[in-house]
């Protein structure tokens, strides 16, 4: 038995490749940050293969640099940015850079599957058609790219493209599956209603497999490439937030994750298929074999405040800039940010909404925007939290992970406008710790997840609601959600502006 399993977590600001023993103990981790290619207002790409040398890069620093021996990595998994499309050819070749979650060109495609099947598609897929999930993004290169489509023979997601390059096999796991809404969620396999309503051809969609299922060994050549053994088993893997509620031991209804990743998630374990959001919240089949979990996305959280450190403190170091955020107040002295920087997913499905800066003053200095932003992408947080609590969800425990989970002083934010206590992991690393999960589970080092979490998953430190702070946030949010109705109709005008006007 070796000693080690790889969770590879293929985020969309870097590939983190954790080690962990069987303990669960990370003994080493590297990481490798890539681009995002943003041709246009609204467009988001990035290069498959910058993916494959990224997690290359981390693996071959974890064998030379960490001292590894490959012969103890005995099992390796992912967690993927989820719904990006990664279109090959006959030959599995890439045929152009893959359109990301986050890019939302395609809202002419999203009216398109709601004129053409309307609330039949939601029943199918349990989600809406919109602008980041993989259809829209099929639909969008057949329509704008003949030449490209026509080459077309296989679609994969982000992960998926790295588990083909490490065994030689094409496949996706049913988590991922549910966020390219092709999925008929009742019946585990791909819409046939779907694929011939678009005419998609259904040969271009993989084999499904379970996230711990067995997906393949290391091949020869990608031994010699990155250093691992053809020994080395691969598992399936899962969608990032499938992954990271895995990582964060989200298996009970009272618990709720809070990721601040690029994206921002409040996830919720959903035990069966029963609940139903009508796709205000998207709803996936989990990591877990034969359960779900239901999610609101904020499409600018953590990308949010990158984009603002490198536009207005390019050269300063970003904890220092997130730090500054102490010498403002609670409520940023009355400065509000919504995060729509890239348009909205949830609560509000607009492509064309972009972010704003509300009510600057001339006291106004820089940490006091820097804050307004920690703030602003945790109030859109609460609207989502709003909408499960008018679902009947019931929470008293916020686990947080993602990037930002790494501040202290955003974990306290948490913890005031959520109103509840806030755990953070021994690791922020969710997803990768949960890739990991489903590696030792698909050896058989566990025999399942869930028994897996009891020895894997350790929460840090609590953050408890400070009641004077609560209150301020309280009277804050309030103001916060009329912003975006305000602010929806000169959003749109200045986004045509923009494209008119684009250099
Ligand atoms: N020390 C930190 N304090 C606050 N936020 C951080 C810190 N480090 C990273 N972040 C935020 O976390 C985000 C990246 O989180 P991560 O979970 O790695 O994202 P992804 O999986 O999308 O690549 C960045 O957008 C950044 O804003
Ligand atoms: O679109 C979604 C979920 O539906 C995002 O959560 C992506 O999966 C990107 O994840 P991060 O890179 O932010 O972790």
């Amino acid at each position: 038995m070796g000693k080690y399993v790889l969770g590879v977590d293929l985020g969309t600001s870097a590939v983190k490749v954790s080690a962990l023993d069987h303990s669960g103990q990370i003994v080493a981790q590297e990481s490798f940050g890539y681009d995002l290619i943003q041709k246009r207002p609204g467009y988001n790409e990035q290069n498959p293969e910058d993916w494959v040398s990224g997690t290359t890069v981390a693996i071959v620093r974890l064998i030379l640099t960490d001292h590894l021996a490959a012969e103890d990595i005995e099992g390796v998994s992912f967690s993927g940015q989820m719904h990006g499309l990664v279109l090959l050819d006959e030959d599995k070749k890439i045929l152009r850079p893959a359109i990301l979650w986050n890019d939302t060109r395609t809202t002419p495609q999203r009216q398109e599957i709601m004129d053409k099947m309307g609330d039949e598609f939601i029943d199918i897929t349990r989600n809406q058609p919109l602008e980041g999930f993989t259809l829209t993004k099929l639909l969008w290169v057949k329509e704008n790219e003949p030449d490209i489509w026509k080459k077309a023979k296989y679609f994969v997601l982000p992960k998926d493209y790295v588990r083909y390059r490490m065994t030689g096999n094409l496949a996706m796991d049913y988590s991922d599956a549910t966020g390219t809404v092709l999925l008929d969620v009742a019946k585990g396999q791909w819409s046939q209603r779907i694929c011939d309503v678009f005419d998609i051809p259904m040969s271009m969609c993989p084999p499904l497999i379970k996230s711990i299922d067995f997906a393949g060994t290391v091949t020869p050549a990608y031994a010699e490439f990155s250093g691992l053994t053809t020994a080395t088993k691969v598992f399936g893997g899962a969608a990032d937030n499938a992954a990271g509620a895995v990582g964060a031991g989200i298996l009970q209804p009272n618990m709720v994750m809070s990721s601040i990743g690029t994206s921002g998630v409040v996830l919720k374990y959903e035990d069966n298929a029963d609940v139903n959001y009508h796709g205000v919240l998207q709803f996936e089949d989990h990591a877990i074999p034969d359960k779900f979990y239901s999610m609101g996305v904020t499409l600018a959280a953590g990308y949010s405040l990158s984009w603002f450190k490198k536009t207005f403190a390019p050269a300063e170091d970003f904890n220092d800039v997130v730090a500054s955020a102490e010498k403002s107040t609670v409520g940023a002295n009355g400065l509000l940010y919504t995060p729509y920087i890239v348009g909205e997913r949830a609560p509000y499905a607009d492509a064309n909404i972009r972010g704003s800066f509300t009510g600057i003053d001339g006291i106004h200095q820089r940490h006091d925007f820097v804050r307004a932003v920690l703030e602003g992408i945790i109030f859109s947080f609460r609207d989502l939290f709003d909408i499960y609590e008018e679902n009947g969800g019931d929470f008293d425990t916020v686990v947080s992970i993602g990037g930002g989970a790494k501040s202290p002083l955003w974990l306290q934010i948490q913890a005031d406008i959520f109103n509840r206590k806030v755990v953070s992991l021994k690791n922020e690393q969710g997803p990768g710790m949960g890739a990991a999960m489903m590696a030792a589970t698909g050896l058989g080092w566990f025999d399942s997840l869930q028994d897996c979490a009891k020895t894997f998953v350790h929460f840090g430190k609590e953050y408890r609601p400070i009641p004077e702070n609560v209150k301020k946030y309280k009277k804050l949010h309030d103001i916060y959600k009329q912003v975006y109705g305000q602010t929806k109709q000169i959003s749109a005008e200045l986004l045509d502006f923009r494209r008119e006007n684009m250099k």
